[in-house]
């Protein structure tokens, strides 16, 4: 299983991070590409258009006025996982450019930031587990290890 993340820019880097770092946790392969809908549509469109074919799912970064995972979402019929940047608006300009699409074009969209990307990986995992029983164990072994945080914290107190 492959996931394309698209980026609009390259000051999104430390999301991008948080998401190249999340896959990898789960042996998930990635590439990324940085390319913006409003100031380079034709490359999004090339991009997008060798994606579609090599790539199972999309995660796609963009602060500000996010019209970049809609824009992909336009061009493919791959599953495209939104994750707005924070900004000045706190980043709700993009989380509400993300999630308020129009009927018929669906982004599944984060949270905002380097929660939202963290999420958009394992929101990714668990969309192909099922088919990955590899990646069913690490996905269960995370949630597990959740947990036991959570119950040391309570016998520590
Ligand atoms: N939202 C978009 C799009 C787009 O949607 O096409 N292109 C760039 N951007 C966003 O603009 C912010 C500032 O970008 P710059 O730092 O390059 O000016 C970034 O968060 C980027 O994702």
């Amino acid at each position: 299983m492959k996931v394309a993340i698209i980026s609009g820019s390259k000051s999104d880097e430390n999301i991008i991070y948080e998401a190249k770092k999340t896959l990898e946790e789960f042996d998930i392969e990635y590439k990324v590409y940085i390319a913006s809908a409003h100031r380079s549509p034709e490359y999004v469109k090339e991009i997008v258009q060798k994606v579609n074919s090599e790539f199972d799912c999309i995660i796609a970064i963009a602060g500000l006025s996010a019209a970049l995972p809609g824009f992909v979402a336009s061009y493919s019929i791959l599953p495209v996982v939104g994750v707005p940047v924070d900004s000045e608006m706190f980043g709700l300009d993009a989380l509400l450019s993300i999630t308020q699409m129009p009927k018929g074009v669906p982004v599944a969209s984060m949270g905002i930031g380097k929660k939202g990307a963290h999420n958009a990986a394992l929101f990714i995992a668990r969309m192909f587990a099922n088919q990955d029983e590899t990646l069913k164990q690490k996905l269960l072994e995370y949630i597990k290890k959740e947990e036991e945080n959570i119950r040391k914290i309570n016998e520590e107190l």
